[in-house]
């Protein structure tokens, strides 16, 4: 039996919400195999990363030849790339094995405000890793930092969609999620805007909502859906988690990326506090 695989090249979250394990999971819950190369490892959980330690440029290259040689996934997540060397090595492997199907997460500050990419790797991000893009998917400020115009309204939303998506080869995603206090993400691709408009969920545990959204729009272009099918299933996707209720952590908490899937375990396994 055969089955379509995604690759996230991300940091790790070792509390589990984010990063390279919010993309397995939610590779897992989307019906694709998953694999991962790390480029970083952060100490952190759900109020704020506490560490980070980079992986070296070479041990990244040594993971990506790895997986690239044997099983050749059919779409890329990148998330986390922290530094101006680990941009370039992926960049580098990405053309060399002609990588198809490539979403760019461009994360540069966690929800909690630490930075996760280097100040000098900003315009490695741009010039090397953005024009390799099937989509790129920011947020509103690193929207406004990539196109240079601030964003208070869905107007201004699209005119840095429109800077964006004239800038680079593929399309672009602005997501209205944590700013704009609606759950509307706006795509500009192949000249046209076009609005996915979500539901708003009331629910304060938001932790790695921007991984997970990329992470399920790649595992659908893996499994042969069109870029608006895909983040329309995508945007799907996350409601249900979002919506699932899960409430863990003393911050920002993670979402449930399972909610979906038949579990092992028949036994009912959540429980509210008392
Ligand atoms: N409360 C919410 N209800 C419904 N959808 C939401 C909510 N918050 C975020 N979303 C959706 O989640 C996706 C991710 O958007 P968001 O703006 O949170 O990304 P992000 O800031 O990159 O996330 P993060 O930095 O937490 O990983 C978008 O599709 C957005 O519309
Ligand atoms: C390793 C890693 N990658 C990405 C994020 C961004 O997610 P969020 O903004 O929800 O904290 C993160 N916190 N950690």
């Amino acid at each position: 039996m055969k089955r379509k695989s995604v690759l996230t090249i991300a940091g790790s979250d070792c509390s589990g919400g984010a990063g390279i394990q919010a993309d397995l999971k939610t590779m897992l819950a989307n019906g694709v195999y998953g694999m991962s190369a790390v480029t970083a490892l952060t100490a952190q959980n759900t109020t704020g990363v506490y560490g980070i330690m980079e992986s070296t440029p070479e041990f990244l290259r040594n993971q990506l030849e790895c997986i690239f040689q044997d099983i050749f996934p059919d779409a890329v997540k990148i998330g986390m790339v922290s530094s101006v060397l680990l941009i370039e090595v992926i960049a580098d492997e990405l053309v060399k094995w002609k990588a198809e199907n490539i979403v760019v997460d461009p994360v540069m500050v966690a929800t909690s405000g630490s930075s996760l990419l280097q100040d000098e790797a900003k315009e490695a991000l741009e010039s090397k890793l953005l024009p390799l893009a099937a989509v790129i998917t920011p947020n509103i400020p690193e929207a406004e930092v990539l196109s240079g115009i601030q964003i208070d309204s869905p107007k201004k939303m699209e005119e840095a969609a429109s800077i964006l998506g004239t800038r680079y080869p593929g399309a672009v995603l602005i997501k209205g999620g944590h700013d704009m206090n609606d759950a509307n993400d706006l795509l500009f691709w192949r000249g046209k805007m076009i609005w996915f408009r979500g539901e708003r969920i009331d629910n304060p545990n938001t932790h790695g909502t921007g991984c997970t959204l990329s992470s399920a729009i790649a595992s659908n272009l893996a499994k042969g859906y069109g870029m608006e099918k895909s983040i329309e299933r995508a945007k799907q996707y996350i409601s249900g988690a979002l919506g699932a209720g899960l409430d863990l952590g003393k911050g920002s908490g993670p979402m449930d990326h399972g909610y979906a899937l038949p579990a092992f375990e028949t036994k009912d396994v959540s429980y509210e506090e008392e």
